[in-house]
């Protein structure tokens, strides 16, 4: 066929093509007959195959067009999804304002049975301690802000002046410890763009002090089980706070039922009887005292999900890296931190989220799984390795197969995270550290990620065996594949009250507790001649 022929052709092709997608509409009109006889002319010259393809072509095209309309429909229900949860949102953020507004308002209405001055007393005081919380007038004058939740609730018309009210917390503030008000090193940005060029502010020690506003009041102990001198020494304890502070005293339910087997003389410490309770501890109680080792200090932060009173952590146990006081000068060193300002560490914590594969990317409980050293997740009994696919934010990280991996807080630096080859981090580094255990590879080295990102560790569905997440050693919890971990750092870290400061404390630790680096020293027989 000569090229002539083959554009003849294939022009006719074209218009039967337009032909074949109109006729349907209109069959009876004239130009049907025309274009049948242009037809004829032309599978003279066509062979059948280019018609045939033109119907392939058509099959092709109305399958494109069905896969657009599946595209389409999936955007519209995504679209629909989303707007749901958007509005879902929105509901939940305007029944928080409406509640934060009606507590306002019970507050200001409770009050005004005082009368009007008393109402504008109030007001005012409002006025005075929401400006006190003002970024210039509160942090800005060497403080990190804690008065909100502090203040007191207001005094009902029939309480006695003196009388002690229950849920009333000692307010406290927080303050930069780098030479108080001599250096304000502290108040710069820690970047500045001066003339152009970007400096970072110069470091000076930022230890944080807490400073009492008014005196604590309320102590919760929290003990190891299973020791009598550990009881020996809350009895001992409960009994001198009372009798020379007058404290209010809560312990653990198992404690409070020792305490009362022990003596009568103990029913004015108080305890709690459900979660409800437990929840609403950290209204209450203003400082934690803990007897026992580190797992102790790890369960006393697990009873606070939320915002977590200062800790003072007595040694009662054998490696106490986050126990710096010694129980044998507990009155001196409650006596210190009751009435005079003290260093403390901000510990960060996880806040963990289950998310099952059954359940899309719904989180399995609204309230998250919260930890202060890590959480693990490892291959438990199975014995094949574990195989963990890993995201911070939205990068792909890695694929972890070993025995498992350690998300660690700084804190748990020093514990199973230091076991598996993690570096130690000072627990005031800002950082979530990300740690293989027995990797079966020979380039996987731990990471130390910034305190920012969120991770994301899921099971893929071509793992072998199942994993297992655990929670500062407690807690197992199984995943399957698909299943996924998701952490990130709480809003809620845990105050530990130093014995000296932060560093000198961490410093303390690896050396006594870890015997870190201890070697002989080279002997020196003097100048070599
Ligand atoms: N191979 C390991 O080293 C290994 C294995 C499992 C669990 N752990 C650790 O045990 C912790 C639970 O502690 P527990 O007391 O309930 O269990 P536990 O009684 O088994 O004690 C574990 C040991 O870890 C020490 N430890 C705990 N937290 C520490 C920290 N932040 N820094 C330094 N040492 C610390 C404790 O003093 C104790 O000696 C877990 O969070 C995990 O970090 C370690
Ligand atoms: N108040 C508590 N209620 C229930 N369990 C607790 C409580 N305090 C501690 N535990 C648990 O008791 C165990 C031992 O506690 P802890 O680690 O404080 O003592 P230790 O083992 O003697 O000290 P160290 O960790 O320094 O060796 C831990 O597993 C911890 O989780």
């Amino acid at each position: 066929m000569s090229a002539d022929e083959l554009a003849a052709a294939t022009e006719v092709r074209d218009e039967r093509i337009n032909l074949n997608v109109t006729t349907s509409h209109k069959t009876e009109n004239g130009d049907i007959t025309k274009v049948s006889s242009v037809e004829r002319a032309a599978y003279a010259f066509v062979p059948q195959t280019p018609i045939r393809s033109t119907d392939a072509h058509l099959e092709e095209f109305s399958e494109a067009m069905r896969t657009v309309a599946k595209t389409l429909r999936r955007v519209a229900e995504g679209k629909a999804a989303a707007q749901a949860e958007a509005a879902e949102w929105k509901r939940k953020y305007e029944l928080e304002v409406a509640s934060k507004e009606r507590k306002h308002h019970n507050v200001i209405k409770g009050c005004s049975n005082f009368g009007k001055d008393k109402l504008e007393q109030l007001t005012s005081q409002m006025a005075l301690e929401t400006a006190s919380i003002d970024q210039t007038s509160c942090c800005g004058n060497h403080g990190i802000c804690s008065h909100q939740i502090l203040q007191d609730e207001c005094p009902g018309p029939n309480r006695k002046p003196d009388e002690k009210m229950v849920g009333r917390k000692a307010p406290f503030r927080l303050l930069w410890g780098c030479d108080g008000d001599k250096n304000d090193q502290h108040k710069r940005d820690f970047v500045s763009f001066e003339k152009g060029d970007i400096k970072t502010a110069e470091r000076s020690n930022k230890q944080i002090l807490l400073k009492w506003e008014s005196p604590p009041q309320t102590i919760l102990f929290v003990t190891k089980p299973n020791s009598n001198s550990v009881l020996a020494l809350c009895a001992e304890m409960v009994r001198w706070l009372k009798e020379h502070n007058n404290m209010n005293v809560f312990v653990e339910p198992r404690v409070s039922k020792e305490l009362l087997t022990e003596d009568s003389y103990f029913n004015f410490v108080q305890t709690w009887n459900n979660d409800q309770e437990v929840k609403a501890l950290h209204t209450k109680v203003d400082l934690i005292v803990t007897l026992g080792g580190d797992g102790t200090v790890l369960w006393a932060a697990s009873l606070f999900k939320g915002p977590v009173p200062p800790v003072v952590a007595f040694s009662l146990g054998s490696l106490g890296f986050m126990t710096p006081f010694p129980s044998e000068q507990y009155r001196e060193c409650l006596g210190n931190v009751l009435k005079r300002p003290f260093s403390i560490t901000l510990r960060s914590r996880l806040q963990c989220h289950v998310v099952r594969d059954a359940a899309k990317d719904e989180v399995e409980t609204e309230e998250p799984i919260i930890v202060l050293n890590e959480v693990t997740i490892d291959r438990g009994m199975s014995s094949y390795l574990t195989y963990l696919e890993c995201y911070c934010d939205s990068s792909f990280v890695t694929c972890v197969q070993g025995d498992g991996l350690i998300i660690s807080t700084t804190s748990g630096s020093t514990a199973y995270s230091l076991a598996a080859g993690g570096s130690m981090v000072h627990p005031q580094v800002p950082g979530i550290l990300f740690t293989p255990i027995c990797p079966h590879s020979l380039s996987f080295r731990p990471l130390i990620l910034p305190e920012y990102v969120t991770l994301r560790v899921q099971v893929p569905f071509n793992s072998r065996g199942q994993a297992w997440a655990s929670f500062d050693g407690k807690g197992r919890i199984q995943l399957g594949p698909g299943d996924a971990l998701i952490c990130s750092i709480s809003p809620w870290p845990v105050p530990t009250a130093c014995l000296v400061d932060s560093t000198t404390d961490f410093l303390r630790s690896i050396h006594e507790g870890l015997h870190w680096n201890l070697r002989k020293s080279q002997s020196f027989d003097g100048p070599s001649a």
